[in-house]
């Protein structure tokens, strides 16, 4: 089995990189290619914002980074080791990324703080005492400090989601995927998770800043928060700049399709 180290990227090196990534699903007539050779670079500290029209294959390209899907091709590269390899740890790799889906997937049996200990406890065999503290501190910084003892149905959809990404953040990881995680909610609540996510950004966790690949179709979103937009179209990078490259540059006929049907 091939172990991934934990130390940080060297110079240079990008803290995630695709390169050449394929994926479709099924076979014969039925094959689609969902991701046709995407190359994609995340730098430590950085935010990667994937945007693209429904079914365009962002939600695959964060599972295939999460190894919640094999690739066909190509490679996913963390601090230059292609993880992608089927012999690799797929523990010792997740150990360093969290992901957070468009439902927030808390067990409802459980409170808030459960949730949130819930994996430090036993995936990593962290003390009940040590791992109450680390999540009593993030639900802190999510603003649920007072929801610790509630259980999940007690709880708004957006503070649902925020203490889903406390669950994502208890474990310090060096990249954090966010899938659509304001899909799911009521339009009034989309607001307080975003604001989140760009502190997180911003001002980081534990003076920290949280590198993200985000994939989302809020627009005004990936304007404050991506230092790079990716714009994903058949399979492809079609385009990728700064936000104001991708979104606003009026000679991008696709990329303004893609924006009015979002509007
Ligand atoms: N496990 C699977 N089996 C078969 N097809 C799949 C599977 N997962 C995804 N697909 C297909 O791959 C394509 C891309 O899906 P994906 O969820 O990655 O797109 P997306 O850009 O995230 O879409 P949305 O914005 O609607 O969430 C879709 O056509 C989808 O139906």
């Amino acid at each position: 089995m091939t172990t991934v180290s934990a130390r940080g990227p060297g110079p240079g090196t990008p803290l995630l990189a695709l390169r050449d990534v394929r994926k479709s699903f099924g076979s014969g007539a039925d094959r689609k290619v969902v991701l046709d050779g995407v190359d994609l670079d995340v730098a430590a500290g950085s935010c990667v914002v994937v945007v693209g029209s429904s079914g365009s294959g962002k939600s695959t390209l964060l599972r295939v980074v999460d190894l919640l899907e094999e690739v066909d091709d190509g490679q996913v590269l963390l601090d230059g080791e292609d993880v992608a390899d089927p012999w690799v740890d797929a523990d010792a790799v997740r150990a360093r990324l969290a992901m957070v889906f468009q439902q927030y997937n808390l067990f409802p049996h459980l409170r808030v703080l459960d949730n949130v200990t819930l994996a430090p406890r036993v995936v990593h065999r962290v003390p009940r005492a040590e791992a109450e503290a680390a999540a009593s501190a993030m639900l802190e910084r999510v603003g649920l400090a007072d929801k610790a003892r509630a259980y999940p149905d007690q709880l708004s959809g957006g503070q649902q989601q925020r203490a889903a990404i406390a669950r994502a953040l208890v474990n310090g990881p060096e990249l954090l995927l966010l899938d659509e995680v304001t899909s799911a909610l009521d339009p009034e609540l989309v607001g307080e998770v975003l604001d989140l996510l760009l502190s997180l950004r911003h001002e980081g966790v534990a003076g920290r800043p949280t590198t993200m690949l985000v994939a989302t179709h809020e627009m005004s979103f990936a304007r404050e928060v991506a230092d790079e937009v990716v714009f994903l179209h058949d399979g492809r990078v079609h385009e990728r700049g700064t936000p104001t490259q991708v979104l606003d540059d009026p000679q991008q006929e696709r990329t303004r399709e893609f924006l009015r049907r979002l509007r």
